[in-house]
């Protein structure tokens, strides 16, 4: 996809938003929720507060241009999504809950073309369509 124009959500220590920025060309441009203005994306990396995933896909179907990417982290939530309720401890239910709903809302949203991938806690990419 060739990302020039990146936008990370949740930046922390730095080590996602590192990642991308080593995959982008000279010219490419790299920043946090809390430094970017810029008005487009081709990429954006959402690794912030899992119970406003769906505010942020909101604002990000905004943001990113038509056939860039958003990639959500999590979407697996160490399995929980996919166990028995009774299986997960108490101090996860939420967010499992939260979780489950927004990939719900992903695998029925037209905007998007999704692809949910098994690594680390799982991370769903999403390529916007229009
Ligand atoms: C799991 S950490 C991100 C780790 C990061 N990807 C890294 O490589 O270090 C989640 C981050 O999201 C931030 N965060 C939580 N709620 C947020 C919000 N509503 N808006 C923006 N950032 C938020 C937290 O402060 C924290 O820095």
């Amino acid at each position: 996809m060739n990302p020039n124009r990146t936008v990370e959500i949740g930046a922390f220590t730095g080590y996602s938003l590192l990642s991308t920025a080593l995959a982008l060309p000279k010219d490419g441009q790299v920043g946090s929720s809390t430094t970017n203005k810029q008005p487009e994306f081709d990429f954006a990396f959402v690794d912030a507060d899992r119970s406003i995933y769906k505010n942020y896909h909101e604002q990000l179907l905004k943001l990113v241009k038509i056939g860039g990417i958003v990639a959500y982290d999590n979407t697996l939530w160490f399995g929980f999504v996919a166990k028995k309720e009774h299986e997960e401890p108490e101090h996860k239910k939420n967010s499992t809950m939260d979780i489950k709903e927004f990939n719900k809302q992903l695998s029925s949203d037209p905007r998007v073309e999704i692809s949910q991938v098994s690594i680390g806690d799982g991370v769903t990419f999403c390529r916007r369509l229009y």
